[in-house]
């Protein structure tokens, strides 16, 4: 279980500092704020606003701000788009999120939260969590992928969604980042399986 960003685990959380996230050369310091950032496609200026703030929290609370503007098919795509927000992170911070994801080992992921039932689960007065817990559930799923290998460690192609643009610009193929040493390896092995 992973609840405050400086626990143990907290690194797993999306407001978790220290694992940027470069989309189209524009440096992104948090999943949060890219995620956020995805509901507001149309809106290149908001999209800045949201990327700009220096604590992802505040990026999400001036997201919410502009609610009303979130793209109109954000419930059908947000799961997709935070499993996309997930792999660039992992790309990109290898070493670090890569090595924290496998020390769960094969423990259930579940990002406690006493007010998110749905990417989390919530405390019960019986000391149970309850919720779907829809990000804990990706983060095992990718914890899978990467484990066996079974994810493309150089590159991350962008996602198949209407809009899926940043400053008004298409996302790109994002790359691994050059100094992360993990993914040099896990590249490697990747690439043999493919080739196998
Ligand atoms: N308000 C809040 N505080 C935290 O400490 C959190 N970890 C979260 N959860 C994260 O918020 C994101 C979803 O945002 P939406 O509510 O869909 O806009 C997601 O990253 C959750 O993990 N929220």
């Amino acid at each position: 279980m992973f609840h405050k960003t400086n626990e143990r685990f907290g690194g797993l959380s999306n407001m978790a500092p220290g694992f940027p996230i470069t989309v189209n050369n524009s440096f992104i310091r948090t999943s949060e704020a890219l995620y956020q950032a995805c509901r507001f496609p149309h809106l290149p200026e908001v999209q800045q606003l949201v990327i700009e703030q220096t604590s992802p929290m505040t990026a999400k609370m001036y997201a919410r701000k502009h609610l009303q503007h979130t793209r109109e098919d954000w419930d059908s795509v947000r799961v997709a788009l935070m499993r996309w927000c997930l792999r660039a992170k992992l790309l990109q911070n290898q070493s670090t999120f890569g090595g924290l994801l496998l020390a769960t080992e094969d423990l259930p992921i579940v990002e406690y939260s006493t007010k998110d039932a749905f990417w989390g689960a919530k405390p019960q007065s019986d000391g149970t969590l309850v919720g779907k817990n829809v990000l804990g559930r990706l983060l095992m799923e990718l914890r899978e992928l990467y484990s066996l290998n079974k994810i493309d460690c150089a590159q991350l192609k962008p996602l198949n969604v209407s809009d899926f643009n940043l400053f008004g610009e298409k996302i790109q193929t994002l790359t691994a980042r050059l100094n992360d040493e993990t993914k040099v390896v896990s590249t490697a092995i990747y690439n043999q399986e493919i080739l196998i």
